[in-house]
Order: structure tokens, then sequence, then C-alpha cells
């Protein structure tokens, strides 16, 4: 199979934040992985803005160091960063003051779109946008690229919507869900919407629940002050595993369109039950494998922060009414694995013996590792041995279907390309944060109020005890994250 690279139109990007851990970490190298693949055309500049004092040079050299720790090998070609270095240059500007903004006021161009990536401290969006606007940078051509967390709660957000709101049209603000960007989440909508095998299965009916997991095996060391504020449900659940749930859960929009897609994906989150504390358990890690603990790698003794969580949530509606969904998500996990598990039921009657092996279908997304789709599905056992059934999984793992095994691009390079498209399909709408935030906002306070402690866990595991219990007690299990 070969990959198709378009070339988008010239562009302006400038990078506020770009001597930041974000900008070397992913922005950069991706921005360069896609001039590499020949995706940005001769017009296309990259404009590196941050308070300190670099000039052009100064910012080529973090560029071609945050090529060097963050691109592959294979893809380190020294004509092709030499050239790259070229498109990009650097300003000093300060978000809060007045430094910088009228050189980077006669930088810019009118005429070719104008993309601001906001990769700076989230108290900085509401401000920058403002500073754009005042100093007559915007226009109609601008976009802006507002990175996570969109506020701590529904009041934050609103506010943070009213602030961009008053200098950019919703048309124009591309807010960052990065796994959004991710490949196989896109899949699940060309699977669920480009084949007639799934839609007529994906309810109640046919549907046991869905369970949708994010581990990580990483701890919060380094970004402990951040994360001790925020917690698993705030980093990770009010926006990735919201995102997944409702691309699983949305009626098919009537097009590929961002609106109509956003439109759905509202309904759903309007749709969820309210979470009672009963079905929610948060866990924080102990110390073990080697690790320091949760509370000693955030640097507060006393955290009740949560670095695990695990929720049962309900849909209201007609297509999931009697299917929960189960959500997981921790730090220091036993494996590095993101996946989406729609467990199909039982068959309504099993015309063979009991105990025969046979098991429910189950269609496994999976994000990472080893990005790809697989279904489960019962089969005889070869072999003379009589009517036995084993589960065999019909797997399609994209690497294996790109040509040679090409590397799949990264989150961020496919989402910065779609800002400069001007397509917003894989990015949230305003009324999409705010409604997520409504739905978590009541069950933070719940357990901020009770000042209930985390389940401690060991690092290297699954989470607590007391995750397995949130499906067990309906008797079902979590899939094994180290299979
Ligand atoms: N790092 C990560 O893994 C992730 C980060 N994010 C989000 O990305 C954003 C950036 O994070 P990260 O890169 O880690 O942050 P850093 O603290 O590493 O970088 C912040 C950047 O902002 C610049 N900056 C700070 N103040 C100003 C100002 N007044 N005017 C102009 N520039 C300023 C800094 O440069 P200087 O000091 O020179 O001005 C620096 O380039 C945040 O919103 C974060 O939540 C989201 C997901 C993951
Ligand atoms: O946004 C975030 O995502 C990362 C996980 O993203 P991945 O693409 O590496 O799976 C998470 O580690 C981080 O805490 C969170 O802020």
């Amino acid at each position: 199979m070969v990959s198709r690279t378009i070339p988008v139109d010239d562009f302006d990007l400038i990078l506020f934040g770009a001597t930041g851990d974000l900008a070397k970490r992913k922005i950069i190298p991706s921005l360069y992985r896609r001039f590499l693949a020949g995706q940005m055309p001769e017009g296309a500049r990259v404009i590196g803005a941050a308070r300190s004092e670099l000039d052009d040079e100064a910012f080529r050299k973090e560029v071609r160091e945050a090529i060097a720790e963050f691109v592959s090998k294979p893809k380190r070609k020294p004509e092709v960063i030499d050239a790259f270095c070229e498109r990009c240059s650097y300003i000093a500007v300060d978000a809060m003051g007045d430094a910088g903004w009228k050189e980077l006021h006669d930088s810019v161009r009118d005429e070719v779109c104008k993309a601001f990536y906001f990769s700076v401290a989230p108290g900085i969006f509401g401000p920058l946008a403002k500073k754009l606007r005042e100093h007559g940078i915007a226009c109609e051509n601008s976009r802006l690229v507002v990175e996570k967390p969109f506020g701590t709660d529904l009041e934050t957000a609103r506010k943070l919507n009213a602030e961009l709101a008053a200098s950019f049209d919703e048309h124009q603000i591309y807010r960052i869900d990065h796994f959004l960007g991710k490949e196989t989440v896109q899949n699940l909508m060309a699977v669920r919407f480009a084949n007639v095998l799934f839609e007529p299965l994906w309810n109640e009916r046919y549907i046991d629940h869905v369970q949708i997991t994010v581990a990580e095996t990483v701890g919060v060391a380094g970004r402990g002050s951040y994360y001790d504020k925020s917690g698993a449900m705030r980093d990770m659940v009010q926006n990735h595993l919201m995102q997944l749930l409702c691309l699983t859960a949305m009626e098919p929009p009537n097009r590929y369109d961002a609106d109509m897609l956003r439109d759905e994906k509202l309904k759903v989150i309007r749709a969820l039950d309210p979470l009672p504390l009963s079905d929610v358990v948060r866990g924080q890690y102990k110390e073990g494998d080697g690790h320091p603990s949760y509370r000693e790698e955030a640097e507060n003794e006393d955290s009740l922060t949560e670095s695990f969580i695990a929720l049962k949530v309900g849909i209201s509606n007609w297509r999931w009414k009697h299917t929960p969904f189960y959500l997981r998500t921790g730090k220091r996990m036993s494996r590095r694995v993101s996946e989406i598990v729609i467990q199909f039921k039982e068959t309504p009657h099993s015309i063979f013996e009991r105990d025969n092996g046979s098991q429910a279908n189950a269609l496994t997304i999976r994000l990472q590792p080893d990005e790809g789709i697989d279904m489960s599905v019962t089969i005889k056992e070869p072999g003379p041995g009589g009517m036995r059934l084993i589960n065999v999984p019909l797997d399609m793992t994209f690497a294996d279907a790109l040509d040679g095994g090409d590397e799949i691009p990264d989150a961020y390079e496919r989402l910065i390309m779609d800002v400069i498209r001007g397509n917003q399909t894989l990015f949230m709408r305003g009324d999409e944060v705010e409604a997520a935030w409504a739905w978590t906002d009541p069950i933070i306070e719940a357990w901020t109020e009770k000042r209930d402690r985390p389940h401690g866990y060991a690092p290297g595991t699954s989470g607590p005890e007391e995750a397995l219990m949130l499906m067990h007690r309906d008797n079902r299990r979590w899939r094994d994250l180290d299979i």
C-alpha cells in the first residue's frame, strides 16, 4: 500500500512556546516529518515565539536538537534538516507584555493561512488571543491551535471559551485532543461507518459492554506539580477517554463533516448518566518495582490525587440503555496499552455441548502499541477431536498493511496539517468541552468534599483490586493488560 501525501497551501505557523517541552518533543519533530514527506510547500514557514532572546540561528540549533532527539534515525536526513531549518525563524515575544509584537506583526503574511499554535501555559491562552487581536495580527485567515488542558472545570472552560471568542470565531479555534489524531481512532470511524458488517450489531441488543483502557507505565515524575492539581479524571477522562467513548457510542453523522460529527459526540455526552461515587474507583500508586511512590514523585506527602481511575458509565439513549461502558486509565501500570474492546453478547442459544470452549465475540481496537483492530471469532478446533471450539483472532495490524511496515504518522502530524487545511473534524468544539466538564464536575466535587483517599496499588499492576470488583460485581472482567 502506498501512502498519499497531498501538499497543503502556503502557511505561516507561529509557534508560541517554541522553546518549551511540547514544542521540542512533539510539534517541531512533527513539522519536520511532514516536511520530509513533502507536505510543506515552498511557501510554508515556521516562526518560533517565546520570551527567550534567541536569534534565528540559536532557534535553528534548538530545532536541530529536537529532531536529533525525537525523530527516528532513518528519517534524520542532513540535507532535509538543513532545508527545514531554512524555513524556521524566531521572534522574541512576551505574551503578557509589549515586547516583540510589532516585529511579529510585520513578519507574518495576511495572504496565507496564519496558524497560531498556543503551546504555552494555559493561563496565557486568553491573554495571547487578546494580544493577537489588539496588535492587528489576527485576520480571517488566522487559526488558533489551543493545547490542553482546556480549563479545569466547567467555569474555567466557559471563561476561556469566552476569552477566545472575544477575538476569534469558533471556526478559527482548534482545541487539540491528540488522541483524535491517532490513526486507530480515525479507523474506528472507518470501521463503523464504511462497513455494513458492524453497524447493525452496534447496540445494546448485541453488545454486552464496552471497555476503554488507557494504561501507562510512566509515573508523574517531572510533571508532578501540574498532575497533582489535575489527577487522572481531569488529565485523561474528561478529554481523551471521553472522546473515545463518544466516537464509539455516537450515531452515524450524515457526512464526515466537522460540525455534524461534533453534534453527534455532543449528544452522547449529554446522554451520559450522572456518575454515582459507587461506580468510581480511584487509585494512587505506591512505592515499588524500583520506583518512588506517587506522593514522592508529586512531592506532596498528603496528596489525595488519583493516578488511576476506573468508572462504570451508563448512556441513557435507545442504542445503549443497557450496555455499560467501563473506563480505566492510570500511570505506572504493568504495560502501556490503549484500547477499546467491544464485548459482544453470547449467542442466544448454543447448539454445542456446554463448556465447549466457545467465547463471545470481541472487537478490539488497539490505539497503542501495534495499532490495529482484531476480532475474536469462535471456530472448530482443527483435528479429529470432536466438536471442540476455539477462539482465534482475525488480526489487522496496520503496520503490516502499510508498505514495508512504514512508520504510522504521529497524531500531531495529522492534526497540524488539518489546521492548515482548515479541517476541524478532529478538534473539540467549545460546547463539547463544556458538556464534558459539566459531567465530570459533580463527581470530582463529591470526592473532594468527602476527602476520599484513593486506593493504593502496586506499580507494575493493573491498578487497585477495587477496580477489578467494579466489573466482578456485574459478572464481567477487565481484559488482561499483559496479553
Ligand atoms: N509537555 C507535554 O508533554 C504536554 C504539554 N501540553 C500543554 O502544552 C503547553 C506547553 O507545555 P510545555 O511545553 O510542557 O511547557 P514548557 O513550560 O516546557 O514551555 C512553555 C513555553 O512557553 C514560553 N512562555 C512562557 N511564558 C511566556 C510568555 N509570557 N510569552 C511567550 N512565551 C512564553 C516558554 O518560553 P520562555 O520562557 O522563553 O518565554 C516556553 O517556550 C501547556 O499548555 C501544556 O499543558 C499538553 C500535553 C502534553
Ligand atoms: O495528554 C496526556 O496524554 C499522555 C498520554 O498520551 P500518549 O499519546 O503518550 O498515550 C499522558 O501521559 C499525559 O498525562 C496526558 O496529559
